[in-house]
């Protein structure tokens, strides 16, 4: 598989008056066109660091992002950004239409502009909110005008930043459902960072968790799950059950224990492993030499 994003031996240490702080270090992972990538860690740990450097806001300190094949430097011109609060990323004094059509105001002219974002309202299931305004619209309706937005800009990579954090349970099901159905039907290639562990497995072909801050790679694991994916019988399923205790395990601990080391068919990322395999070492040195000095 191509790779559309490729972030390797990622590092950024931000500078501030009480000293430096390394958010994230060391960190390498590609995600394959077509892809849909979930990236869950513990709180603080650097996630949105993570995003910031790949959207292009924040230069990392080391190391480089590319997308597809490009070094990059800014904010690219093929990507777009869901957040996790609708209510502040949508302009009210729009209609939903214009708010669709906003990022395309410079690149596409009128009559396209509008094509593509009713086609994008369509896919979301929105095609008859075009006249409203973002208020007279529900939490999970903004949330997919939100989505209906990114998706009219045709990015080649669509970052998701807590896409579904900020709505009820019933609505985050039927969120997470849209934005399988529309990966599929449209080949996006996503990356989703989320702090639900179900919802990293339900939705991922991988999922990527980091470790406490500076935030690195601690295992990247293969999500063998049949399409089409169903809220109650994925969830029921033991491979669901089984990568979701995995998950879990790798967050509350920070690494595997040998015992918890991902099964064959997963992987660790290559350097945890390395690290992994090097911190045995030295603890079997470390007890071959207290034997030594008995
Ligand atoms: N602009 C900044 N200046 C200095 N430190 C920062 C800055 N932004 C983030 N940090 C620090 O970097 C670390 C990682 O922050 P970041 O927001 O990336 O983590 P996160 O995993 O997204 O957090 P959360 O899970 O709470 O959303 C934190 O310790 C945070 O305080």
């Amino acid at each position: 598989m191509t790779a559309m994003l490729e972030v390797a031996a990622l590092g950024h240490t931000y500078q501030g008056k009480d000293g430096a702080h390394t958010a994230i270090d060391d960190l390498s992972f590609t995600v394959g066109a077509g892809e849909l990538v979930c990236v869950v860690g513990p709180s603080g740990c650097g996630k949105s660091t993570l995003l910031r450097t790949i959207s292009g806001l924040v230069r990392p300190s080391r190391g480089a992002v590319s997308l597809h094949g490009n070094a990059v430097k800014g904010v690219p011109d093929d990507l777009a950004v869901v957040f996790q609060d609708y209510s502040r990323s949508l302009f009210p004094w729009l209609s939903v239409q214009k708010n669709v059509e906003f990022p395309l105001r410079s690149s596409v002219g009128r009559a396209k502009r509008r094509a593509r974002a009713a086609e994008a309202l369509e896919w979301v299931g929105l095609a008859a909110a075009g006249r409203k305004y973002p208020w007279q619209l529900s939490g999970g309706m903004q949330q997919r005008v939100a989505i209906a937005r990114a998706l009219a800009y045709r990015p080649a990579l669509l970052l998701m930043d807590e896409p579904f954090a900020s709505v009820d349970a019933q609505t985050r099901f039927e969120l997470e459902d849209l934005l399988l159905k529309i990966r599929t039907e449209h080949d996006t290639t996503v990356l989703v960072v989320t702090h639900d562990i179900d919802e990293s497995v339900y939705l991922g072909d991988r999922v990527l968790v980091l470790s406490t801050s500076p935030a690195s790679v601690v295992a990247d694991l293969r999500v063998d799950l049949p399409a089409p994916r169903d809220q109650i019988t994925t969830r029921e399923s033991d491979v669901f059950v089984g990568l979701r205790a995995e998950v879990a395990r790798l967050l509350n601990v920070g690494k595997p224990s040998p015992a918890r080391r991902p099964a064959p068919g997963r992987r660790a990322a290559d350097g945890q492993a390395a690290r992994w395999a090097a911190e045995e070492r030295a603890e079997v040195e470390r007890g071959a030499a207290q034997r030594l000095a008995r």
